[in-house]
């Protein structure tokens, strides 16, 4: 199973503020200088990166000399923004010492759920992937509520991991993975390696919550795998103090705990395809069409009859047959006024039509749904 590790190629980092603060004494800069050399070579190596960062409370604690943890919701707040500042700042200075950008975003629960804030949240991640640049992310805690608050990034990286389509979510924690009880109780508890995130037993597993920095403990970052496999990721919890922890996982050493979607990439992205893109336009097809889609075929540019909505290359169109019924759904590869001077043509034909082609598909088959 850890070929789903070294194959990935697009990978959420995500680093808890037990970890980054050395126990509540402010960031630990030493250990990020370590991860950041280890999200270097992976980045050199091809593999693209998105650091979710948890530490903005901690590090703001520890830099206004607070020794616990507040409870008043605007103190939080408050240690957040003091806190945020020192945490972008070493994460920046850390990266650019090796020549690489950073990008900071702040994400709230509505920036997820609203589809236009979520679109325009995707094409900027992606925008900065394709740039080379590492976007370093965390919740926008100034501004949120405690009934919209993630609270604990676990999730925050998840919805992550579903925004950019990533292969792998690493959760970086202060224990070498998920163990079969709480180690904290139980001294003698094993590392689970392996398992499906989907397993009922992991439940009992994961019952305790986190530490006296950390929110979420175990169960987050189980929910934070069964979120990430919607979208067809592996997730690994791993101990962020292992030494070239990220560099042996790439390797495929078999350390902290995977945990394996239930479904594989293809069926789940399918799935997630279904609930989570707004509808952009509607292609109308012929007969022929929608038989090809029933049995399981792309949908050629020679099929479709009428082209309505103004979409972009990539976007979700629904595909109606001639009676107006929803045959499917997909993301389209070509816009709106490319594929009105396409259609009823031979996929032959779309080079002498517009100068290029992009694919021979109007809509892939790997992403449609059928209805
Ligand atoms: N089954 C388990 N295996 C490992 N750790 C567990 C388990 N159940 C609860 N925990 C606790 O979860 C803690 C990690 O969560 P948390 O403190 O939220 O860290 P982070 O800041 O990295 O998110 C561990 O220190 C551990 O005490
Ligand atoms: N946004 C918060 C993170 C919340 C939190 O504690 O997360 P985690 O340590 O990952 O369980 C912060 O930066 O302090």
């Amino acid at each position: 199973m850890r070929d789903k590790v070294t194959g990935a190629r697009r990978w959420v980092v995500k680093i808890g503020s037990a970890l980054l603060t050395a126990d509540g004494k402010g960031l630990d800069e030493a250990a990020m200088a370590v991860w950041v050399e280890q999200m270097i070579l992976l980045r050199d190596a091809g593999v693209e990166l998105v650091l979710v960062s948890s530490g903005a409370v901690a590090a703001g604690m520890s830099r206004l000399g607070w020794t616990a943890r507040p409870k008043a919701v605007h103190e939080l707040q408050a240690a957040a923004a003091v806190g945020q500042m020192g945490l972008v700042q070493a994460w920046e200075s850390s990266f650019a010492r090796r020549g690489r950008p950073t990008a900071q975003i702040l994400l709230t629960h509505d920036d997820l759920s609203d589809r236009k804030r979520y679109l325009n949240a995707r094409s900027t991640l992606r925008t900065l992937l394709d740039l080379g640049a590492i976007p370093v992310i965390n919740e926008n805690d100034t501004v949120v509520t405690d009934e919209i608050r993630f609270g604990d990034n676990d999730t925050l990286a998840a919805l992550v991991a579903n925004l950019v389509e990533a292969d792998l979510l690493v959760i970086l924690t202060d224990r070498d993975g998920m163990f079969d009880a709480d180690p904290r109780s139980k001294p003698d508890a094993t590392l689970i390696s392996e398992a499906r995130a989907d397993d009922p037993a992991l439940d009992e597993v994961a019952g305790g919550s986190g530490g006296a920095l950390g929110r979420g403990g175990m169960q987050t970052k189980l929910r934070a795998a069964r979120l990430a496999a919607r979208s067809g990721a592996h997730t690994v919890i791993a101990g962020g103090r292992i030494d070239q922890v990220l560099t042996r996982l790439r390797q495929g050493e078999r350390l902290g705990t995977l945990l394996a979607p239930e479904r594989n990439r293809h069926a789940a992205r399918k799935q997630w395809l279904a609930g989570h893109l707004q509808m952009r336009g509607t292609l109308g097809l012929d007969a022929g069409a929608v038989l090809a889609l029933r049995q399981g075929r792309s949908l050629l540019p020679v099929g479709v009859r009428s082209v309505v909505g103004n979409f972009r290359r990539g976007e979700m169109v629904v595909c109606k047959g001639p009676d107006g019924a929803e045959v499917a759904r997909g993301l389209v590869n070509y816009s709106a006024l490319e594929a009105q001077r396409i259609l009823g043509r031979s996929s032959e034909e779309i080079e002498r039509l517009l100068g290029y082609v992009d694919e021979p598909e109007m809509v892939h088959r790997d992403n449609m749904i059928l209805l």
